[in-house]
Formats: structure tokens, sequence, C-alpha cells
């Protein structure tokens, strides 16, 4: 056997995109219809000594083979032959038995933590899943909640809401947004708006993209709904999946028909120590901004694969679909290319704008090839992509100089599992009876303090709460002291505005006296002027004057 390979260097250096590779398990239907076969192997291998390689077999049936021979101008296929690609991760989930078969927990500790990183340290970040139909995009990105097995955006959210309860001891106050679209037919609609509720497709308001001159495009008027807790995440999340597209393909039950984008922005405000005590919190110091885009896209297949022939809808969408991401490919390919400077065409579709930022711009930004293990023609389309991808450079930037002086502590932010804090909250309920009881019974203070000591966690635990209202009251303050700010100043223009009125009418008004005297007067001379004309007249008529 023949391996050819594309190119062994790792692209991970510096700011180019990350590309991540993931192959799923085969599908009942896939099980179901290979009955004959006593082994079904996968086309994709990836070595577990060699955790960046992927080896793909190209059956001898396949039209990489007739294409070659054609090209070549022979007939026989020279048989089985091996293609090896290098990418930044592989992640194995085809067979759970095998030692290096990886579950979206897995995967998520290979590359979640270094995402909530950067977006702490005040990087745009965008993680992008594509595939073909099917391939598990949706499995990767959102995972299979009804079955608890959660995906990369839930896992990415509920960390960084650990985080953001873990910076409170940095007086660091952290507000949490989310807004969530899909594009569907090349248009943008607002899965998080209450009005879009049970609203078919044509009558949801579309959404207008426009381009800020220094960050770029962006969604106007788009709902951003605050996170409190992860649980407002998964609400919303269940609301907006209510809301968005989908249909049945004859490759997927549940199939995505638009592309997702959910946006998770921080906004992180430092303040100082107040000037009488340290532990007290001042005034803010510092402010940064930075978002996650998590982007689940539609499958990439080609229409005659998903057996859409003849549902009208289903051929529009397809052709809106593929267009989207016939211009990312565009895109890509003059990003990816060393010598071609072309015009890169962001705005040929909806897509590609909304993401120009994080294809070439100020993001870190991270892609996920999924791939069947059994559709070669389809996967070898994707390989080839991601071989295309790994090669293009963004330019992130940090928003502002770190805010925390600590980096994330992971182990920290374990202990703030729902889980225990619920065991807290119980802890929290049989300290204080106990405590009236203790009262009640005037134990010595000794047993007291024994038996306090047992509740240290939850004490702490109180801490850090009572900090983050403190926290949260103070940032409240800041944001009303700044409105108040605003109404004032709005105020005072509106005082300058009614003097200037008064003023300016006043000088209209004598404006308008002068204009009326002055006519008036020559109004009077004139008539004046008249009168002694007509008089002359008279006198010259005067039959006393003639001779
Ligand atoms: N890693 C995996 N482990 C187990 N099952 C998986 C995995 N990936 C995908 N699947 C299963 O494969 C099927 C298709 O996956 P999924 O819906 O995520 O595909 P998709 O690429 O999002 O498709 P579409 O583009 O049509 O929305 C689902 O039934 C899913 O449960």
């Amino acid at each position: 056997m023949g391996i050819e390979s594309d190119d062994g260097s790792d692209s991970g250096a510096g700011n180019n995109i990350k590309v991540l590779v993931r192959v799923r398990p085969l599908l009942r239907r896939e099980l179901e219809a290979n009955q004959d076969q006593a082994v079904i192997d996968s086309l994709i291998t990836m070595p577990p000594e060699e955790s960046k390689r992927v080896i793909l077999r190209i059956p001898e049936d396949s039209t990489y083979h007739s294409q070659k021979n054609k090209t070549l101008n022979r007939s026989n296929s020279p048989g089985e032959e091996y293609k090896s690609y290098y990418f930044d991760e592989t992640i194995w989930s085809y067979n759970r038995h095998d030692d290096h078969y990886c579950d979206n927990k897995q995967f998520y500790q290979k590359t979640g933590p270094q995402l909530v990183d950067h977006v702490f340290q005040g990087y745009n970040v965008c993680l992008l899943a594509y595939g073909q139909t099917s391939s598990g995009k949706t499995y990767t990105m959102m995972g299979e909640p009804e079955l608890e097995e959660l995906g990369l955006v839930p896992r990415i959210v509920r960390d960084i809401m650990r985080q953001r309860e873990v910076l409170v001891s940095e007086k660091i106050n952290c507000e949490v947004k989310m807004s969530y679209v899909e594009i569907y037919n090349e248009q943008v609609k607002d899965l998080l708006d209450v009005d879009n509720i049970g609203k078919s497709n044509s009558n949801k308001p579309k959404l207008r993209v426009r381009e800020h001159p220094v960050s770029g495009p962006y969604i106007e008027n788009v709902v951003e709904s605050t996170l409190h807790n992860y649980d407002d995440f998964t609400r919303h999340l269940e609301n907006g999946n209510l809301a968005r597209s989908t249909a049945a393909t004859s490759m997927n039950d549940k199939s995505s028909r638009s592309h997702a984008i959910i946006t998770i922005t921080l906004k992180q405000t430092k303040f100082g120590s107040s000037e009488d005590s340290e532990s007290e919190i001042g005034e803010a110091e510092e402010e940064m901004i930075s978002n996650i885009k998590l982007v689940d896209l539609a499958g990439s297949e080609r229409l005659s694969k998903t057996k859409v022939f003849g549902q009208q809808d289903r051929i529009k969408e397809g052709s809106q679909i593929n267009k989207s991401l016939t211009v990312l490919g565009r895109c890509i390919n003059i990003l990816s290319s060393e010598t071609n400077h072309g015009v890169v065409p962001y705005r040929d579709s909806v897509l590609t704008y909304i993401l120009k930022e994080n294809l070439a711009g100020n993001s870190k930004s991270y892609m996920i090839f999924c791939v069947s293990p059994i559709d070669f023609e389809e996967t070898y389309q994707t390989l080839n992509y991601a071989n295309q991808v790994k090669s293009i450079k963004t330019a992130a930037r940090a928003n502002k100089i770190k805010l925390a002086s600590i980096p994330i502590d992971w182990e920290e932010m374990k202990k703030l599992d729902q889980d225990a804090i619920d065991l807290l909250k119980l802890e929290v309920e049989s300290l204080t009876a106990r405590l009236q009881q203790f009262e009640f019974e005037s134990e010595t203070s000794n047993s007291l303090q024994k038996e306090m000591g047992k509740y240290s966690n939850t004490i702490n635990f109180l801490e850090r709460e009572l900090n983050q209202l403190r926290f949260e009251n103070k940032y409240l303050k800041l944001q009303s002291h700044k409105q108040t700010q605003q109404i004032n100043e709005i105020n005072k223009y509106a005082e300058f505005v009614t003097t200037e009125y008064d003023s300016l009418h006043g000088k209209y008004q004598s404006l308008q006296q002068y204009q009326f005297e002055h006519d008036m007067k020559r109004l009077q001379d004139h008539s004046h002027t008249g009168l002694q004309q007509l008089e002359s007249m008279l006198d010259i008529y005067d039959p006393k004057n003639t001779f």
C-alpha cells in the first residue's frame, strides 16, 4: 500500500486557525444497511501513537481512482490506497471499546479550557463545526442533553459561569450576555426574540448585518440576554432550539437546515480596593469586552446525497446553505493561498460577512471538521478542505491587558459544581437549626467552635456569595451612576436648547416686529407719495386753476 502525505508540518503555531477532525461511530441505519458484512471497517484511522495524524483509505471503486485512471490513461485501479493528513488535534469517536476513544467530555478536556482561558484574557474566540449532514456537528457542539451527553457549547458556558464566580475574589465583575441567531435561506433570524415564538419562518423579522469601523460586522438589534447562571443559558438554548429550522432528510432525522450562531459576550470590570479597607470594593478601574462565537453549520453535502429532489423548499434551502458554504470555501481558498492576494468575498454571503473577523481578523479561531467513517466522497472533500484551512492565519489581539492576575484555577472551579452548592445550601439549613439548638441549650463555645469548623465550607461559600452580591450591587450602582450622568447631560443639553430657543425666538419676534414696522413705514411713505401725486393731479384738473 502507498501512503501519500499531504503535509507533515504542525500548523498549531502562532495564530493559525486550529483545525480539529472528529470521526463519529456508525449509525444504526448504516449498521442495518451493511448487515451482511461481519466487520465494517472505518475508512478513517487515527493512530493512537500519533495524535495529529489522520489516514484515509481510498476504496477501489471510488471516483478518486476513476479520475486518476483517466488522467494517467490507465484502465486498472492500483488497489486500495491511503492518504495521510496532519491536523492540530484528532478525535477518535468511532469505537467505544478502543483505548483512544474520545467522548464529548474528553474532547472538551482537550480544547475547552484553552478557549475559556482565551476569552477571559480578552480575546475574541470562534469555535465552528463543519461537515456533511449527520457527521456529528450538532452532537459535538450541543450534545444530546436528553441523554445527559453535553456537547462543547454547554460545557464552555458552564465553565465561563464558574470562572465568573471565582473572579469575585479578584474584584472583577463579569457580566455575561448571550445571543442566538440562525442564518436560514441567507437571512438572519433571532432565536431569542420572544416575539418570534410561534411565527413561521417567513413571518419572522430579518435582522441586518452592519459593519463597525473598528470591531467589524455585527448583527443589528439582536436580542442579548443576560446570563446570571448556567440555568439561564440552558433555558435560552432550549427556547432558541424550538425556534430553529430543522427537517428530516434521508441522512438525518433531525437535520439542521440553518447555520446556528451562539455568541457569548463577557464584560469584565475590575474594581480597585476601597481607601477604608483592603477587603472592601473600591471604584471601577478597567473594563474589557470579549466574545466567543459558537457556530454549528448546516450540512455541507451535495443535494443528491440528501435526496431532497422534488421538495421545492428543501431545494431552495439546500442551494442557500450551499451558497454560504460555497462562499465560505471561496474565502478560505483565497485566505489560504500564499500567492493569491485577491479580494476576499466576505460580503457575498451573510455567513461569511458575520464571520469576517473570525476568518482572518481579530480572533482565535478553531474549526472542528466532523466526518463519517464510511462516506468516502464527502469525507475526502471535508479533509481536503480542513487541510486548506490550517494554513489560514488570524490576527488575534487581547482587547485589553488581562484583568485577572491569577490564571484560571480549574480545580477551584470544579469545587463550584452545582451539586456542591446544593449540598452546601442543605448544610446552611442544618447549621441554622443547630445554631438555634446550641443557643437554646447554652452549650460551651468550644463545642460550638468545633461544630463550626465542620461547616467552614459553608461559610466560605456564603462569603463568596456575599462578595458576589456586593459586586453586583457595586456594578449596578456604577451602571446607574453612569446612567444618571447621562440623564444629567441630556437635561443640561435640553436646558441649553430651551434657552437658545427662547433667545432665538425673542430675536425672531423683534425681527418680525422690525420687519413689520419697516413694511408699515414703507407703506405709509408709499401712500403718502401716492396721496401727494393724487393731490397734484387734482390740482391740475381743478377748474379753478384752468385758464
Ligand atoms: N461522536 C458521536 N457519538 C455518538 N453518536 C454520534 C456521534 N456523532 C454523531 N452521532 C449521532 O449521529 C447522528 C447525526 O449527528 P448530528 O445530528 O450531530 O449530525 P449533524 O452533522 O449535526 O447533521 P446535520 O447537518 O444534518 O444537522 C445523531 O443521531 C447522533 O446521535
